[in-house]
């Protein structure tokens, strides 16, 4: 592992995510957005999720995250589900267990890197003042081919690419289980966006990744594809989620 698990104490799944008939509208008797019978992703594979603007993808990971809960289904995550967790306990396990890359960064302008990290730290409940701390946070930033100096850098002084880069760090820093990434590739032109890939792909080897992008260049990197669709009813039972198994290296 890239850093030294901290309060690791679910080794033994494996299946990393389960979606199990899902449904989810914004509206009580609403058209759903969501719509899935059955989805997994196991320990450490990593996803390439795509569709449309619209057909739920931001939806679909706020309901992994757990901060939005089905209409009907459930969801669970290292074989646990969200049902049986208390919302406090849910806050606890996905700061623990998630990592997640927002679209815009969501790094805290006004604190330095070092502390937007240890924030994501704090929040999981991990001690955050100690030398052992300090060097694994260092060592994730030269993963990240970063120089430690930009540790005492304030967010809002980043580039986009540093900001990108942090806030995989952050994401990563409780060495999380899962990872979704969310449309981290937009503002890049091809080459920094293969050197993103690379360093992520390395990074998150050990993590179930969901990776969001309308970008059909990344999909290279996975063989893995879900893809959504925009709902159609009424005639259509069938799922309107479909996931493709890619054969390794077919695309
Ligand atoms: N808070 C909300 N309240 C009501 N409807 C919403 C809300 N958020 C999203 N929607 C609707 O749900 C559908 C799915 O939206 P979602 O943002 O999940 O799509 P998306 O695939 O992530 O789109 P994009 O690629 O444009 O980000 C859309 O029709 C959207 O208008």
């Amino acid at each position: 592992m890239y850093v030294e698990a901290i309060t690791k104490t679910e080794s033994s799944y494996k299946v990393a995510i389960a979606v199990d008939g899902v449904s989810f509208s914004y509206r009580k008797g609403g058209t759903p957005v969501i719509d899935i019978p059955h989805w997994q992703l196991n320990k450490g594979e990593h996803v390439f999720l795509s569709g449309p603007s619209g057909s739920g993808k931001s939806t679909f990971l706020n309901l992994l995250s757990g901060t939005l809960t089905p209409d009907s289904g459930s969801i669970s995550l290292l074989e646990k589900p969200f049902s049986s967790l208390s919302n406090k306990q849910r806050d606890r396990f996905r700061a623990n267990h998630i990592g997640v890359v927002f679209q815009q960064f969501n790094l805290i302008p006004y604190l330095s890197v070092k502390q937007n990290i240890e924030a994501a730290m704090y929040f999981a409940g991990n001690p955050i003042k100690s030398k052992k701390v300090d060097e694994r946070i260092v060592m994730l930033i030269e993963q990240l081919a970063l120089s430690p100096q930009v540790l005492h850098v304030k967010a809002d002084a980043l580039s986009v690419g540093q900001q990108q880069r942090i806030a995989i760090a952050r994401a990563l820093i409780n060495s999380p289980d899962v990872l979704i990434v969310d449309e981290p590739t937009s503002a890049l032109d091809a080459k920094a966006r293969d050197s993103f890939m690379a360093i992520l792909k390395s990074v998150a080897k050990d993590s179930a990744l969901v990776f969001v992008s309308h970008d059909p260049y990344m999909m290279k990197y996975f063989s893995n594809h879900l893809k959504m669709r925009n709902f159609t009813p009424p005639n259509n039972a069938a799922s309107e989620t479909e996931s493709l198994k890619m054969l390794e290296g077919g695309l």
